[in-house]
């Protein structure tokens, strides 16, 4: 996985090659025949301001059809990111030819700057070939997103799928299992109207994604379509026409979109754990939907449970029931389970759960048929190909994660209990206030600063006291800044791991664009170091800014501040915006343990910088003949 070097990286040859000397994450297999051929140069002139990266995954839809002479709609393959380049509100020109030092069709497209919103959208278009209508898409096609995703990871902020509606729920409910621990925002879009038409949802559906993909970390995947932005896995099609085609039946959205877009950071299912982000890319194609009916023959309901058959989603009436006295239903239900068929009971229902009521219901229980609860048909059939494509996993185990919540694709039980009087109501009481939105902006202004008290205190408990009066942990100051922020500048490693483990995401990043990584860098706290690195975290910014970090800390003799780096994972050979290592640095100000502690990490002795001199012309200069030898000598023996 591409690095901090991201921006130098991104050429199509890098991206072309598996064999591109990025540093891969965990992942447990490889799909091969990886297709790159629209991801653009990103070579950066100069920052003109602050930014976010998004990469645009463009598998077709109608997003990007274009009517034929017929009036049939069809994409065209290679025609849409030089139409984007047209539109001024979905490219900005003047600003790409600023930080581009030479702009061209296959430099990043830029989002103008949106009112409101902190950072301005730098966005590569990586098209698919061929484009699909989504009705062709296929576990394969998944499998392909879940590896670009995963292969570029490190390098984008955000992640946008463009995805034709029809099909568009299978794949958001597929991708948000597949993609495990996910710590950044990734969103699936389409549109009912092609993007370049005149009247058109894509304009708005495209940009609201792009926005929101690089400003929020909502680290879920999810589908904005119309007005909001709901969990991926709770999303269905409802709707052939209507422009606000995409329901959440059963699930609150995370965020609505009007004149400002409004994120209900409570509602985010958080991973909490400390593991890092991995691409589970084993899917088992022997699932089935069975969509029970009046009447259904005993031959439709044997054919749909016949091996190679092993895990089928039962769609039933009502609260989850089926024609009990059917004892010919009932006898193949039960071979099938015996056989070790995992058979989930979901409700034909668009709202609502199973919940075993009835006779009827309670019946499917007793032959080894496990509750869906509200899960939607295509969580459920997903979840059960990715459940059975866990190989290592006994079947005992298969059938409690279907029946746990893994991506918040299903509601177990009633949410947590808050404390009798909400802190919150009780000030709001004191100060006359009573709307619920006051309410909220009360909370979203008080809690952060309780929090953060309660982490500079390094008091979990108190953390805990106020996450059960329903303060949300991963909430931001006016600063833009979690309360992992403030642990880790804290240095409080215990406090660290509360966090992290109660789902504060490990890539926020504050209004100056630190992360909690650069907070612990910089009070080179090795372990709290060790520990986000351990989760997944990873340095950020431009390769020539970190090159100037460490250059700075290289000519002050800071070896512990270049030890910081290198747990981040950064390569102390990056050389500053002049060309120099920090081993000039450290030779020009005769550094003699800071230049031993670079010679021993493998930063290369002979890089001439920009004015064709080496750290031993730099050791020279500064007048240190020992560092001279020194360097001499491990030329010698390593040149
Ligand atoms: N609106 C759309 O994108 C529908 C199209 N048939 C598709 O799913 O690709």
């Amino acid at each position: 996985m591409p690095n901090s070097l991201c921006d130098e990286k991104f050429t199509l040859e890098a991206l072309d090659s598996p064999q591109n000397g990025y540093d891969s994450p965990q992942k447990e297999s490889h799909p091969a025949n990886i297709r790159k051929n629209h991801i653009a140069a990103n070579s950066e002139a100069h920052v003109v301001g602050r930014e976010a990266n998004v990469l645009v995954i463009y598998t077709g839809g109608t997003i990007g059809m274009v009517r034929n002479k017929a009036g049939a709609l069809e994409p065209i393959p290679n025609r849409f990111v030089s139409e984007l380049r047209k539109y001024p509100n979905l490219h900005d020109t003047e600003y790409a030819a600023k930080k581009f030092s030479n702009a061209n069709a296959r430099t990043p497209l830029v989002l103008p700057l949106v009112s409101k919103e902190l950072r301005r959208i730098i966005y590569s278009v990586h098209e698919y070939e061929p484009l699909l209508d989504s009705s062709n898409m296929t576990f394969q096609d998944w499998l392909q997103i879940v590896d670009d995703i995963w292969q570029f990871y490190q390098c984008f902020d955000g992640f946008v799928i463009l995805h034709g509606t029809d099909t568009l729920a299978y794949t958001s409910s597929a991708l948000s299992f597949m993609l495990e621990n996910l710590g950044k925002t990734v969103i699936v879009t389409g549109s009912q109207i092609p993007i370049f038409e005149t009247r058109t949802d894509g304009r708005d559906n495209f940009t609201s994604a792009l926005i929101i993909a690089g400003n929020y970390t909502i680290p879920e995947v999810c589908v904005l379509f119309g007005a909001k932005l709901i969990r991926g896995n709770r999303a269905t099609k409802m709707n052939t026409s209507s422009l606000d085609a995409f329901e959440s039946p059963n699930c609150p959205p995370i965020a609505k979109i009007g004149i400002n877009v409004e994120v209900d950071y409570r509602s985010i299912f958080r991973p909490c754990n400390d593991l890092k982000f991995s691409a589970h890319t084993n899917l088992n194609e022997n699932v089935a939907l069975l969509r029970l009916f009046p009447s259904i023959s005993t031959a439709a309901i044997k054919a749909a449970l016949q091996p190679p058959i092993e895990g089928v989603v039962l769609q039933t009436f009502g609260s989850g029931n089926i024609p009990s006295i059917r004892k010919d239903l009932m006898q193949e239900l039960k071979l099938a389970a015996e056989r070790g068929v995992i058979i989930v009971n979901c409700t034909q229902c668009n709202v609502g759960s199973v919940a075993g009521i009835y006779q009827t219901g309670a019946i499917l229980s007793e032959i080894g048929i496990l509750p869906g609860f509200d899960m939607t048909p295509e969580a459920a059939l997903t979840k059960l190909a990715y459940v059975l494509g866990k190989e290592t996993w006994s079947l005992d185990m298969k059938k409690q994660m279907m029946q746990s919540n893994l991506r918040g694709e299903l509601t177990l039980s009633k949410p947590a209990e808050m404390q009798e009087e909400d802190l919150i109501e009780a000030v709001a009481r004191s100060l006359r206030l009573s709307t619920p939105r006051e309410l909220d902006q009360l909370g979203a202004t008080l809690y952060p600063a309780m929090v953060n008290t309660a982490v500079v205190a390094q008091d979990t408990n108190k953390i805990k006291n106020l996450q059960s009066y329903g303060a949300d942990l991963s909430a931001v100051d006016y600063d833009q800044r979690t309360a992992l922020h403030v642990a880790c500048s804290e240095g409080s490693l215990e406090v660290v791991k509360f966090l992290i483990l109660n789902g504060v995401p490990v890539h926020a990043r504050d209004r100056q664009d630190r992360t909690p990584l650069m907070e612990a860098i910089s009070i080179d706290h090795h372990e709290i170091i060790k520990f986000l690195v351990r989760c997944g975290a990873h340095i950020t910014g431009s390769s020539r800014g970190i090159g100037e970090q460490l250059c700075a800390a290289a000519a002050r003799g800071f070896t512990n501040r270049l030890q910081s780096y290198k747990l981040a994972g950064v390569d102390l050979s990056q050389i500053d915006p002049s060309g120099r290592t920090a081993l000039h640095l450290a030779a020009l100000h005769g550094h003699v343990n800071t230049v031993i502690f670079l010679l021993e990490n493998s930063v290369d002795a002979s890089v001439q910088d920009l004015l064709g001199l080496t750290p031993i012309d730099y050791a020279k200069k500064g007048s240190y003949p020992e560092v001279v030898e020194l360097i001499e000598k491990h030329l010698a023996l390593d040149p």
